[in-house]
């Protein structure tokens, strides 16, 4: 039960990004819902095993992607047994707008947990919201319920600002350290 997983949706690779740089602090296994929605093979079984889960999705709309919704909805399964329940959770998005309504989908992620019986975790990081602040900080979007990354609409995933996948990072660290702490 010490295994944390991140399943993630990404139509174009910077929700991959930030997955990474989240699996990287966490020392997590990626799992990647795939455009139809759906999970590779043994991936629900290898959720169930888990001792955190850590959702990620982009923002498309104001909310999750559909596929990432879809994702949520298989996991009714999982619900009405009380797979996930007590599991750590996290959960981050990216958006190409500062704000973007990501709130909305961070919101999303952190009720999703809820309905799993989850103990959700925060981002734990004060907000860089001075006069000398710059993108280039940790959590210079200043968020507190996951880990939040803006991409402009026109910036690929390799030119991801460093903050954010920076802020990924050591969310993800946050998430390992509570579990460990939970053990
Ligand atoms: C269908 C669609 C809807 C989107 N809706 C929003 C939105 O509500 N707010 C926003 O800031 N960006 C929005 N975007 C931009 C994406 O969030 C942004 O391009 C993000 O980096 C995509 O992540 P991905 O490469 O992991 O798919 C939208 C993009 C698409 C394709």
């Amino acid at each position: 039960m010490s295994k944390i997983i991140v399943v993630y949706h990404s139509g174009y690779g910077h929700t991959q990004r930030m997955a990474q740089a989240v699996a990287d602090g966490a020392g997590a296994e990626l799992v990647a819902i795939d455009a139809e929605g759906n999970l590779p093979e043994g991936a629900w079984e290898r959720l169930n095993a888990a001792g955190a889960i850590i959702f990620g999705t982009p923002t498309y709309m104001g909310g999750p992607s559909w596929q990432f919704k879809k994702f949520a909805d298989a996991s009714s399964k999982a619900w009405f047994t009380r797979a996930w329940q007590d599991k750590v959770f996290g959960g981050f998005t990216n958006s190409a707008s500062l704000n973007g309504d990501k709130q909305v989908t961070v919101q999303y992620l952190q009720t999703l947990a809820s309905q799993h019986g989850g103990l959700w975790v925060s981002l734990g990081l004060l907000p860089s919201n001075k006069k000398d602040a710059s993108r280039a900080d940790l959590n210079a979007l200043g968020g507190s319920v996951g880990a939040l990354a803006a991409t402009p609409a026109d910036v690929s995933a390799q030119e991801m600002l460093q903050g954010d996948l920076d802020t990924a990072r050591a969310y993800g660290e946050r998430v390992a350290k509570t579990l460990a702490r939970l053990k």
